[in-house]
């Protein structure tokens, strides 16, 4: 299966970025921009400078505001909305998409209400099988890898031909992809690390050091792998790129707007104000603490740093007592 035309919908840090990757992988990508405006600049000049200033894109690489023009032909559809936002814009575009093309979800997160995975919420929407939908996952700051920094990541579908040729097709000197069928784990991964990286940010807000940062770290990763294991997720992913890879990146890296996120909130600042510091962007674990939170209840899975960030966003809960009440919680053994 030779991928060449690939459609990006979304043109903020981690859509644009991977068209680049694409681009440079020898692919002819399309990109969808909801402002005219930034799909001209990407068009006319190669660049998106709200979102990646001072990057060059190739020039295999368009874009228009249009999602019909945009999905004309594509042979592969990368998703790149933020996780909330994924089920209303699929649902616009569904009539729109070329029946066979292959469906990659970048969102990492898990929708409110429904608890659904973004592989879910896109076989409900398009009515496609699970084989037609891959994941890609890792870690994968995007203004790392758009400076073109080497890094890799995994390409996740249950069908793995397609997920050998989504491989393939973003294969380049910088960005190295790995494939799994692991479909759940790689997802989860990518979701609950979300959150636990507002609970790394939160802690150096309060200006805690490594050694906490390494028990958030650790204990995240272990309550992560317990959610996914519970949905029929590979233990062996979360000790991959999916898991502790993105896991260690996004915890320890000021570009993530999550860790950021939370190292306001740890000063002090109001979920309003730590909006202000990611800017438009979005910070994917403030919503996805609530959901993860919801999703792991209802199978009987303890998620407390999870609950934690749930209480602390959106329940007035306060930073400063958090050391005590999850250090507090009943001694237990490490892996029940
Ligand atoms: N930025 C990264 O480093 C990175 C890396 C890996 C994965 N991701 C994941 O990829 C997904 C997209 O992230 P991003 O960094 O590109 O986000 P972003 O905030 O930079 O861009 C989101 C894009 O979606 C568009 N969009 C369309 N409908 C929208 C709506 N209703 N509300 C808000 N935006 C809407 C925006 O215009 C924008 O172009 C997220 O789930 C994120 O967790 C991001
Ligand atoms: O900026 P963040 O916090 O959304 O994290 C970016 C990526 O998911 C890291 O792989």
């Amino acid at each position: 299966m030779d991928l060449q035309r690939v459609t990006v919908l979304g043109a903020g840090s981690w859509g644009t970025t991977f068209a680049k990757v694409l681009g440079d992988a020898g692919r002819d990508v399309t990109i969808w921009a909801r402002r005219p405006e930034v799909a001209a600049e990407i068009r006319d000049a190669g660049t998106n400078g709200a979102y990646l200033p001072g990057v060059a894109l190739p020039s295999r690489i368009t874009a228009t505001a249009d999602p019909a023009a945009a999905l004309d032909g594509a042979e592969v559809v990368v998703l790149a909305v933020p996780s909330q936002s994924l089920r209303a814009n699929l649902t616009a575009w569904r009539g729109l998409l070329p029946p066979e093309a292959i469906l990659v979800s970048l969102a990492k997160g898990v929708e409110l209400g429904t608890l659904k995975r973004m592989s879910e919420v896109i076989t409900e929407i398009a009515g496609v099988p699970d084989g037609q939908v891959v994941v890609v996952s890792g870690p994968n700051l995007a203004k790392e890898i758009a400076q073109e920094q080497p890094s890799a990541a995994v390409v996740a579908c249950a069908d793995h031909e397609r997920a050998v040729a989504v491989q393939r097709a973003c294969f380049t000197g910088y960005f190295r992809p790995y494939t799994n069928t692991d479909v759940v784990g790689c997802e989860l991964g990518g979701a609950c690390k979300n959150v636990i990286a507002l609970s790394c940010g939160m802690a150096a807000g309060l200006g805690f050091g490594t050694n906490t940062m390494a028990t958030l770290i650790t204990r995240g990763l272990a309550e992560t792998a317990r959610l996914g294991v519970k949905l029929g997720a590979d233990p062996l992913t979360f000790a991959g790129l999916a898991g502790v890879g993105d896991l260690v990146a996004t915890c320890s890296s000021p570009l993530s707007r999550n860790r950021t996120f939370g190292e306001r909130l740890g000063r002090g600042e109001s979920v309003a104000q730590a909006q202000e510091s990611v800017g438009g962007q979005v910070a994917e674990g403030v919503k996805s603490c609530t959901s993860i939170r919801d999703l792991a209840s209802g199978l009987g899975v303890d998620m407390p740093i999870t609950d934690a960030m749930h209480r602390v966003c959106h329940e007035g809960g306060d930073p400063r007592r958090l050391g005590a009440e999850l250090l507090g919680r009943d001694r237990k053994h490490e892996w029940s």
